[in-house]
Formats: structure tokens, C-alpha cells, sequence
């Protein structure tokens, strides 16, 4: 099958996007893996795919796999892309788009600056709602948070201490003192399959630098480590609020670019995400049937 699609990244969280506004490629798990393999295909974080609007006060759906061909929830880099990529196509003159995603709908709002903000919902904190499965654990209360120990395994720490949230998809956060040097790829491994994360999980690393700058790192659910993960920033800035540690509004320096997020901390207080979309480049290929 030959299809068209557009390389997109937002903070170097990079995309495949494919246009389905006229009719669906009806592709299979592995034709995404395809798509996403950096050596036999295009190359990818996730597979982002438009569709039209499924209902009344949406105007489009948008649909999430991650590198594994695994369909998601939730990706807020994405969001941006979704929304710079539906307006720079024609396909709407909108410039605030309301989406429907598996989680529930979101608005990416393009800004005169190039950037686009969005409206991410509401963070969820409830255990079993992440899911997390909390059956015989004593969390710890650290502010208004939460903190949960997950017990690992050599060569990662014995024990880390995370909290958990869900940006329409599940999210665990850890501190951690110097984010950089930080084992990512050991531990972040461990929790993203850790037995109590039923549905798995995207594992955070957070570096709170003061009370309005951070840094982070995102070993992604079915991705790996990426250059930046959106809700994963969400899900962050959202743990060191609810910690005492952050304000209401707080810059995330990631590896590939930097993501302002506002949450103003109360129950019915959405999520804000503001940072960059870019389309790489156009492209096509044919992607094999037998796969
Ligand atoms: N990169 C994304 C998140 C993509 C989905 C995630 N890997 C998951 O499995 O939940 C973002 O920017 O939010």
C-alpha cells in the first residue's frame, strides 16, 4: 500500500501524521511499527492520525499509536502537531480546534507566536483511576500529594517513590536531583512495566530547579525514552503542585525544547500546555502488506 503522510515534531517528540479526513487506511499494529521503525521506515515516536469530526461540538477525531503499534490514550506533543497540521492542510480555518481523542476531548488553541496552547482537561489523582494499583501499599503525604514506594529491582535503586497521575493517559513521577546524570534507561524500563501499572505506564523523572523552572525527562509507555513527552509534562507539573514545590505556572526543559504548563491546583482547574509544532518534511511510501 502507498500512502502519504507529514513528518512532524513537537519539542523533538517526533510524528508521522496521516490524513484519514477522506476515508481510513485501515492499517494493522505492525504496519504502524513500520511506520515508526527509524531504520526500515519513516521514523517515529508515535503515529498520529486525523479523522473526521465523530459528533455533534467536535470538529475532528485524533487517533494515537505509539512506536510499538500499541493505540494510546493521550499525547500532548502530539495535540500541537494535530492542530498546526489541520490548520496549515486547510482542512479548517479555526484556530481553536476542539478534538476528540480516546481519553475524552481536548482544545489545541494556535497563538499568534507560532506556538500552540492547550487545553489538556482535568488531572486525574485517584489511584485506581491512574490505574495504579495501590492494594496493601501505605503512601506517604507530602503536601497535598500522594507519594507511592515501587519497589525495583538491581541494578535500579531498591525502592523509588513516585506519584501517580493521569493526563487521559497514566503517568508515574519521580524527583530526582540532577536529571541529566540520572539512570533513565535502567530504572524508567522497570516502572513503565511494574506489575502495579496494569495498563503500563510513562515514567517521569523530574528535576525541580525552582518554584517556576524544572527540567524532565520521559521514559515513554511503548515509545522509550523521547526527547519531550506533553503529558508527561502535565503530569509532572501537576506532581510538584500538588508536592508544594512548584507554582501555578512552570517551564519544562526537556532535551529537545521547552514546554510551558499552568495548572492553578484545584478540582475543577484544567491543564494548561504551551510549546512548539513544526512540520519536518512531506513524504511518501509504500508500506508492505505482509507484514
Ligand atoms: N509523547 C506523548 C505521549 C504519547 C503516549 C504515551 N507514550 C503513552 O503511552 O501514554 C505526549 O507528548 O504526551
Amino acid at each position: 500500500m502507498h500512502i502519504r503522510f507529514t513528518k512532524m515534531q513537537g519539542a523533538g517528540n517526533d510524528f508521522v501524521v496521516l490524513d484519514e479526513t477522506q476515508g481510513r487506511l485501515g492499517l494493522t499494529a505492525a504496519q504502524y511499527r513500520f511506520l515508526a521503525d527509524r531504520h526500515f521506515g519513516v521514523g517515529a515516536d508515535q503515529i498520529l492520525t486525523v479523522r473526521p469530526s465523530p459528533a455533534d461540538g467536535v470538529d475532528f477525531e485524533y487517533v494515537i499509536h505509539n512506536a510499538d503499534g500499541g493505540e494510546v490514550e493521550q499525547c500532548g506533543n502530539g495535540s500541537r502537531c494535530f492542530a498546526r497540521f489541520v490548520y496549515d492542510k486547510g482542512l479548517t480555518d479555526k484556530t481553536t480546534i476542539r478534538v476528540q481523542t480516546l481519553s475524552g476531548v481536548i482544545a489545541p488553541q494556535l497563538t499568534p507566536d507560532g506556538r500552540v496552547t492547550v487545553d489538556m482537561g482535568l488531572p486525574v489523582l485517584d489511584a485506581p483511576r491512574v490505574p495504579f494499583d495501590a492494594s496493601g501499599l501505605a503512601a506517604a503525604t507530602r503536601h497535598r500529594a500522594q507519594v507511592w514506594p515501587l519497589a525495583l529491582a538491581a541494578p535500579a535503586p531498591a525502592q523509588v517513590e513516585v506519584v501517580v497521575v493521569s493526563m487521559g493517559n497514566p503517568h508515574a513521577v519521580q524527583l530526582v536531583d540532577d536529571v541529566d546524570q540520572f539512570p533513565v534507561a535502567v530504572v524508567g524500563p522497570q516502572v513503565e512495566r511494574h506489575v502495579r501499572f496494569p495498563q503500563r505506564v510513562n515514567a517521569g523523572f523530574l528535576q525541580v530547579q525552582n518554584r517556576a523552572q524544572t527540567k524532565l525527562r520521559v521514559y515513554e509507555r511503548g515509545s522509550g525514552e523521547t526527547l519531550a513527552c506533553g503529558t508527561g509534562a502535565c503530569a509532572a507539573v501537576v506532581a510538584g503542585i500538588q508536592q508544594g514545590l512548584l507554582d501555578a505556572r512552570v517551564d519544562v526543559q526537556t532535551r529537545g525544547g521547552l514546554l510551558t504548563i499552568a495548572w492553578e491546583g484545584g478540582a475543577q482547574d484544567h491543564v494548561f500546555m504551551t510549546g512548539p509544532a513544526t512540520t519536518v518534511f512531506e513524504g511518501q511510501i509504500e508500506i508492505p502488506d505482509a507484514l
